[in-house]
């Protein structure tokens, strides 16, 4: 994690709280070199996408804590060559508390391999299923990167076909919902994907998304995101359709923020340049105005808004206030509901 945050753990006064016993994981599988590590170090770990060329290869079960960010999950991933149901694993319990199981496909390789891995993948859907049906069913088709558009689109749909093919064929069709992305750690698609495999793990999902589409019509934003901000991961958005630039801009500017914030940001005695408290503003040259706030130490609200609709900046303030309060509120609820259920 980036070290304006520091990599220790710390008390926020809301968030996805939980503790060991009750932390949801996410499981992430695949074939051997599909790219698991990869997308655990890009995402979570701040690794630059080359980097991962020299990652190497997991040898055994690696779980991972989530720490100094909004998202208190785990990640546990499974090597290729490993059976994640083998006894001496503890599948019971591994599987019980598993909030999402994400199965790499590497799109480059060849036919016969993704047809070993999705026949690996169904068997172990519904091993998984049989465990615990509440488990969120995510295939990432892989490495679209090297693909052309066109041959992207007949690799997914092909995925997508054998799939169906496969779980039709052990009784499971219709039973199982899976989800496909098509990702790649060298854009902001592995961002986009994970977020979307967060979101439904996150209970208050619908109450989040109307406080944002109440502020967007209070203020006249055209599109917010409540970003976790250390990983970049959207937990929420307003529910008009996510257009891939806007979120990528949005994306930037956290990076943004954080860098000037880090190098020019004044320090007082204990406290970080980037807080709490911390806000930009950036006038873009399409007539949009860019802007980010601070929710608390890990969330931040990002806008974009035209440029003639930003100027009743005390109207925008007194929106986030409101919003802010209301988020504090979902999140305490939920802790109460939690403590006295
Ligand atoms: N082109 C491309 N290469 C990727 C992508 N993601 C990962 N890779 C590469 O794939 C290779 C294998 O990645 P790993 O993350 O080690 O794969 P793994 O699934 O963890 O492999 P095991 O630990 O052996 O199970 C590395 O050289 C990565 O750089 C991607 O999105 N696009």
């Amino acid at each position: 994690m980036s070290d304006v945050w520091g990599d220790e753990e710390d008390n926020f006064t809301y968030g996805l709280d939980g503790d060991d016993r009750e932390r949801p994981t996410i499981v992430l599988m695949g074939q051997k070199r599909s790219g698991k590590t990869s997308i655990r170090k890009v995402v979570f770990n701040k690794m630059s996408p080359n980097e991962t060329l020299f990652v190497e290869s997991t040898a055994k079960v690696t779980k991972d804590r989530i720490a100094a960010s909004f998202i208190n999950f785990a990640t546990q991933e499974f090597p290729g060559q490993v059976c994640p149901f083998e006894d001496s694993l503890n599948p019971q319990t591994n599987f019980s508390r598993c909030g999402a199981l994400l199965y790499v496909i590497d799109a480059q390789d060849d036919y016969n391999e993704i047809c070993a891995a999705i026949k690996k993948m169904c068997d172990y859907f519904m091993r998984a299923y049989n465990i615990n049906n509440k488990i969120k069913f995510e295939v990432f088709i892989h490495k679209v990167d090297g693909l052309t558009d066109e041959s992207r689109a007949e690799a997914s749909l092909e995925i997508y076909n054998k799939v169906k093919e496969d779980l039709a064929d052990m009784g499971y069709d219709g039973l199982l919902h899976i989800n496909f992305y098509c990702t790649s750690i060298y854009d902001h698609s592995i961002f986009e994907a994970f977020s979307k495999v967060v979101q439904k793990l996150i209970t208050q999902l619908g109450t989040l998304e109307k406080l944002l589409d109440i502020f967007n019509s209070g203020s006249n934003v055209e599109k917010s995101f409540l970003f976790d901000v250390s990983s970049k991961i959207y937990i929420a958005t307003d529910t008009t359709p996510v257009e891939m630039a806007t979120y990528e801009l949005c994306c930037d500017m956290i990076d943004v923020t954080i860098d000037l914030s880090a190098i020019y940001g004044q320090k007082m005695e204990g406290q970080r340049a980037f807080d709490e408290n911390s806000s930009a503003v950036i006038r873009l040259k399409s007539d949009h105005v860019l802007f980010l706030r601070q929710l608390n130490r890990h969330l931040a609200l990002v806008c974009i808004v035209r440029s003639e609709n930003f100027e009743k900046q005390g109207l925008i303030d007194y929106n986030f206030k409101c919003f802010k309060e209301g988020i504090e509120k979902v999140f305490l609820v939920q802790k109460k509901m939690q403590e006295n259920p």
